[in-house]
């Protein structure tokens, strides 16, 4: 049986090959045009994140991959829209995290023109009044988990917030509506090897782990993005027509 499969696979790449060798420039273009469009197409049933097609949908505007699979994979199936992905770099808003993810959100709503959700992700030192809050990233950037968490040596208090803003948008800007989760905890010194940004440093209240020691279920389980995404659902589910979107 094993020889009869390599002789069948064997006759098929030799077939190939013969095939291929008749192949002139033309028709290798045009394979490659085909093998692209396939690509694309791909591209396209994957970005839909794999929910029923007749659904009204509305854009995910995050140009953060990790997001992306975490509200994907905590949505699951019971949510009434199609949530599809486009992958922008919004703007870096200044103010308090509601004001940030309104701003984001018209932002998106204005290069896309449909119905969109977005989300900020503040994490806030209780010990530094809030900070750095929704600049977060850049501090990230810059000095890393362990710089962050070097921040608060010189302080007693460690707690932080960890804090999601979904905004959604309709079409109409003026009545963005926000969706927020809180998970508290404390920043300690980076352990763990899952998740990603500073997963690492944040051990949630009640917990021995840090995000990144957690499985990706636990952390959706307990997250702050779980939270904001079950409010959203919750709305979503009591309170819109899906005929009136899309
Ligand atoms: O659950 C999380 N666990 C650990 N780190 C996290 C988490 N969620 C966001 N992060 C990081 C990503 C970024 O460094 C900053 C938030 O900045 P934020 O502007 O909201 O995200 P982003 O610019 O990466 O993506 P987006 O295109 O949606 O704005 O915190
Ligand atoms: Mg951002």
């Amino acid at each position: 049986m094993k020889n009869f499969c390599k002789l069948i696979a064997f006759t098929r790449c030799k077939a190939d090959t013969e095939a291929f060798r008749r192949f002139n420039q033309r028709s290798i273009s045009t394979a490659f045009t085909s093998l692209r469009k396939v690509q694309l197409k791909e591209e396209l049933e994957t970005s839909e994140m794999s929910q029923p097609q007749d659904q009204p949908e509305i854009v995910f505007v995050t140009g953060n991959k990790d997001k992306l699979r975490e509200v994907t994979q905590i949505l699951g199936e019971g949510f009434p829209f199609k949530i599809t992905n486009q992958d922008i770099d919004l703007p870096e808003y200044q103010g308090e995290p509601d004001q940030v993810s309104r701003l984001k959100c018209q932002s998106a709503y204005e290069m896309i023109k449909r119905p969109v959700i977005v989300e900020d992700t503040c994490l806030c030192f209780n010990a530094l009044g809030g900070l750095p809050g929704p600049y977060i990233k850049w501090f990230l950037k810059k000095i890393g988990s362990e710089g962050l968490f070097k921040m608060l040596q010189g302080f007693d208090d460690h707690s932080a917030v960890a804090l999601a803003s979904f905004a959604y948008c309709d079409g109409n800007v003026d009545e963005i509506k926000i969706f927020k989760g809180m998970t508290t905890g404390t920043i300690v010194k980076p352990r763990g090897s899952q998740g990603f940004g500073w997963d690492v440093c944040f051990q949630p209240d009640g917990y021995d782990k840090t995000y990144a020691e957690m499985s990706s279920d636990d952390k959706n389980e307990i997250s702050h993005r779980k939270r904001a995404v079950e409010a959203m659902r919750k709305y979503f589910c009591d309170n819109v027509n899906t005929n009136n979107v899309s």
